[in-house]
């Protein structure tokens, strides 16, 4: 099964069957039937990636209904610790955070369903993301959780003084005061 479950509904960490042979490997990122047969249905319409050097804080990011955008994220390059924060306040895990380390290395995936807070940290000297969306960009809608809240005391695994955040990022409220409407 290549489905690993969280302990938190919907978030599901991918690991796809990868074909080594003398010439390196093969395997499928996505695969929409495979996905299907595992009870996921989400249907990606845009592809989102970004690169960034060591130290590198992006997120925490979401969008609010009805933008709300499930996504499935992995690294082409590099090695990232992968952040997501419940914030569906219903939830028995709301204001739980699950962390990974996703990388070319382990090839793994994390899906992230609606309702979850997302970001990520550089842990390698560079590293390239990319991640499926299935729902567009739209800025209005962009909610965020200040990366370094007390209440989440998140692990980033980068020492402060290394930390590279933007602007935008160091001015999102902090997770009681974020907007939320999951
Ligand atoms: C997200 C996005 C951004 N943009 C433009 C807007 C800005 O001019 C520029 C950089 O955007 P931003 O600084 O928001 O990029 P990140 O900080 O990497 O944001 C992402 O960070 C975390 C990890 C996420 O999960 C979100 O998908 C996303 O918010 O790209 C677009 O044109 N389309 C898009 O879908």
């Amino acid at each position: 099964m290549p489905f690993v479950p969280t302990g938190l509904e919907g978030l599901l960490v991918f690991e796809p069957r990868v074909f080594e042979d003398a010439r390196g490997y093969f395997f499928e990122a996505y695969n929409q039937s495979v996905f299907n047969q595992a009870g996921v249905h989400d249907r990606f319409i845009q592809d989102n990636q970004s690169y960034s050097t060591y130290g590198v804080i992006r997120g925490l990011h979401y969008q609010l209904q009805p933008h709300a955008q499930c996504k499935l994220v992995r690294v082409l390059e590099g090695t990232i610790l992968d952040v997501a924060v419940d914030m569906r306040k219903n939830a028995a895990t709301y204001g739980t955070v699950f962390t990974i380390e996703l990388s070319t290395a382990n090839k793994k995936q994390l899906l992230i369903p609606h309702g979850f807070a997302h970001g990520f940290s550089v842990l390698s000297q560079a590293a390239t993301v990319l991640y499926k969306c299935d729902a567009l960009y739209n800025k209005e809608s962009e909610g965020g959780v200040i990366y370094n809240d007390p209440d989440l005391a998140i692990d980033w695994k980068i020492p402060e003084k290394d930390v590279i955040i933007s602007d935008k990022d160091l001015l999102l409220p902090s997770f009681k005061n974020a907007i939320n409407n999951f």
